[in-house]
């Protein structure tokens, strides 16, 4: 059989997301549902949003305040605009499939990303008014097979941030992180509403057992 054949034959990865506020755990999960789905034989591509591409190395930029400086703090006199970064988040979002998800599911690897779609309505919703423009402007990225939502209060996922660094990016301030816990909860509903798969898992519990019950999720989507 010629390779292209052989690839044309070779069945589409599963492209999962993993979600939750700054400290929820996604970092450490995505490795470790890697390293479980691994054990099950499959290839794995682990990756992240803001991206390492072009547009994300800018997020990024503006997350730590490396553009605008302290401009880019909400409530600064001549702030980074939101809607702007909105845009940036969802210009990463595209390039970042085109460049580096589709092409690996295609080939039949799973792709498991922290952070996509679900963290611009979370975030972005709050900042720019609503969730219809945040929406439309990802209305072009492929639904994942599954979000795995990581549900941690707002002290949780502080002090965890607070125990792992002293350096604060643009949303990781406690008053801002409860806000967002609230909107995560509505985007999830809408998501859900839209028949999108979107599965909660309790990440306040021990570090195995959430990939434990991660895994358990996951099982049934292989
Ligand atoms: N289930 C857990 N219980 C306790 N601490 C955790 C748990 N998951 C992650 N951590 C710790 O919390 C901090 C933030 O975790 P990380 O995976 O980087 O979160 P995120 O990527 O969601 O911000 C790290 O120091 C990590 O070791
Ligand atoms: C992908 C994405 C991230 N964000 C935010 C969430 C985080 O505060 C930050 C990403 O920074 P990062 O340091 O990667 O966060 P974490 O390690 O917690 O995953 O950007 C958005 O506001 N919108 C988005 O679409």
């Amino acid at each position: 059989m010629s390779p292209r054949r052989a690839a044309g034959r070779r069945r589409r990865g599963r492209f999962l997301v993993l979600e939750g506020l700054d400290g929820a755990g996604t970092t450490t999960q995505a490795q470790r549902l890697a390293a479980w789905l691994r054990a099950q034989g499959r290839q794995v591509h682990v990756t992240a949003e803001p991206s390492g591409g072009p547009v994300g190395a800018l997020v990024r930029q503006v997350l730590t305040g490396r553009v605008g400086g302290a401009a880019a703090r909400p409530g600064a006199a001549n702030p980074f605009d939101p809607h702007a970064l909105a845009l940036l988040f969802a210009a990463d979002r595209l390039d970042h499939v085109a460049s580096e998800i589709a092409p690996r599911l295609a080939e039949g690897q799973d792709v498991i990303s922290d952070r996509y779609t679900l963290s611009s309505l979370a975030y972005q919703s709050l900042t720019c008014g609503g969730p219809a423009w945040i929406e439309a402007i990802n209305a072009r990225a492929p639904a994942p097979d599954a979000t795995l939502f990581l549900e941690v209060s707002a002290a949780t996922a502080v002090r965890r941030r607070f125990a792992a660094s002293s350096r604060r990016e643009l949303f990781e301030v406690p008053a801002f992180q409860r806000r967002v816990a609230r909107s995560y909860q509505r985007a999830l509903a809408r998501l859900q509403e839209q028949g999108e798969r979107v599965l909660v898992v309790d990440g306040e519990q021990p570090v195995e057992a959430v990939t434990a019950a991660l895994a358990e999720r996951v099982k049934s989507l292989l």
